[in-house]
């Protein structure tokens, strides 16, 4: 049997799209919402299969570490690094493509979730990143 839970986590960043063929080309910012579906088959003495604390110590604690407040670009948008790193002071994350909700969704699930619930006996099965409270992504494990 598969029990999951969701935590949410708020925070600020701003991207652009290259190549993409409207506004986002441009550099922007949203207020972004992460959904961390987190899915475990044991439960403790509590009914937990993980304490939603932890998850708010993990997944908030990598978001403010990284993304909050911070530039999300591509690695490869020479440019747009360049530009941000005139900036005193800079906070810049290289994602290593370009940073659509899709991709930060996919990083978050095959990078970030793995390394931060390894000692827990549970597993993220799905993130969902919104970028507006109109449009959202999700991925999840195949
Ligand atoms: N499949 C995706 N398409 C787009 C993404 C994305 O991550 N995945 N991202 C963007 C931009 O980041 C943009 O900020 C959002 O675009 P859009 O919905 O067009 O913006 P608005 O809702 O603010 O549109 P208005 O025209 O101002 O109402 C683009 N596409």
């Amino acid at each position: 049997m598969g029990l999951t839970v969701m935590r949410r986590i708020r925070f600020c960043a701003g991207h652009r799209l290259v190549g993409h063929d409207g506004k986002c080309v441009h550099f922007h910012g949203h207020n972004y919402v992460a959904e961390f579906y987190v899915t475990g088959e044991v439960q403790d003495d509590v009914g937990r299969i993980i304490d939603f604390g932890v998850l708010k110590r993990k997944f908030k604690g990598w978001i403010d570490e990284n993304w909050d407040h911070a530039f999300v670009l591509w690695d490869q948008d020479t440019n747009g690094l360049r530009a941000i790193r005139m900036v005193e002071p800079c906070r810049v994350f290289e994602l290593p493509y370009n940073p659509t909700s899709e991709n930060m969704a996919r990083y978050l699930l095959e990078v970030v979730s793995p390394e931060l619930l390894h000692d827990t006996g549970t597993h993220a099965s799905k993130v969902v990143i919104w970028e507006s409270e109109e449009s959202c992504s999700e991925v999840t494990r195949g």
